[in-house]
């Protein structure tokens, strides 16, 4: 039983349930995606509100190899269609195999939304502060520690200045941290954290001790039926309405 007032899944069960929406669930990658991304997307605008936000209103884009920084490129997209937001992409490890991350990043190109190429440009960007927000969708369930390059130089950055640069927000885990048992050596020391589908337990350890962090749940695609079979109903009950995203 969690010690936080909310269900978690470990990484086993969270890698099961995902296998087994896009198996017997017959749901495609690409709709899971397009809802999780839309869901984090939605979550930034709730709780940095444009007009919150501070004169160039950009946003780091930090996108990872897996499923994880496809959510990123999503979010990126509905950032930048609503008008109120300029993504700025830093996705140094492209998959050239998988025609679902070449199409989103080509949607994105279509929308001209920048990109940066090296952790230099990354660098001065973040400490220079000219991006109001950081997306940090590097690593979501699947990912093992310890970190490999070039990621490790990245994350070690981003720990290092925390206190000196602007948000982050983790899309389902934040970068870096072990999904069960939560920072490891390096801590990206998110401020939000959208958990996809449910929590997993890493965010006990963001949550407990941190009141002033921020937690949403979103990827509201699963069924009474496999709420139930995992566990996680009371979570699911949650969303009010047609909201696609909850603050926990
Ligand atoms: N059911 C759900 O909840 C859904 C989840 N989605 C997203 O998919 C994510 C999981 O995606 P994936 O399984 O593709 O995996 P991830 O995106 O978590 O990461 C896998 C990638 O990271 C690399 N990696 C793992 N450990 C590493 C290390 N120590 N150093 C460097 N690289 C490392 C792997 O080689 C692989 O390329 C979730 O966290 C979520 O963001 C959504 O896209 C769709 C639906
Ligand atoms: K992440």
């Amino acid at each position: 039983m969690s010690s936080t007032a909310f269900k978690t899944l470990s990484a086993k069960a969270a890698a099961q349930l995902d296998k087994e929406l896009m198996s017997s669930g017959a749901f495609s990658i690409d709709q899971l995606m397009e809802l999780a991304g839309l869901a984090v997307a939605q979550a930034v605008y709730k709780q940095y509100p444009p007009s919150k936000l501070l004169s160039t209103e950009k946003i780091l884009i930090l996108v990872g190899p897996g499923n994880n920084g496809g959510d990123g490129l999503v979010a990126a997209r509905h950032l930048k269609l609503w008008g109120a937001y300029d993504p700025v992409l830093y996705y140094p490890k492209k998959s050239t195999k998988n025609q679902l991350y070449t199409n989103l990043l080509t949607q994105l190109v279509d929308l001209e939304v920048p990109e940066i190429s090296t952790i230099e440009e990354v660098k001065q960007l973040v400490i220079d502060k000219n991006v109001n927000l950081i997306l940090d969708a590097l690593f979501g369930f699947s990912f093992k520690p310890p970190i490999r390059e070039p990621f490790d130089d990245l994350i070690s950055f981003l720990s290092e200045n925390h206190s000196k640069i602007s948000p982050i927000i983790s899309i389902d885990i934040p970068s870096g941290w072990d999904v069960d048992n939560g920072p490891v050596d390096v801590d990206i020391n998110p401020t939000m954290l959208v958990s996809l589908t449910a929590p997993k337990p890493c965010a006990d350890k963001f949550i407990i001790g941190h009141p002033e962090r921020i937690h949403y749940l979103g990827g509201r695609f699963i069924n009474q039926k496999i709420a139930k079979k995992y566990d996680i109903e009371d979570l699911i009950k949650k969303y009010k309405d047609d909201q696609l995203i909850v603050k926990l």
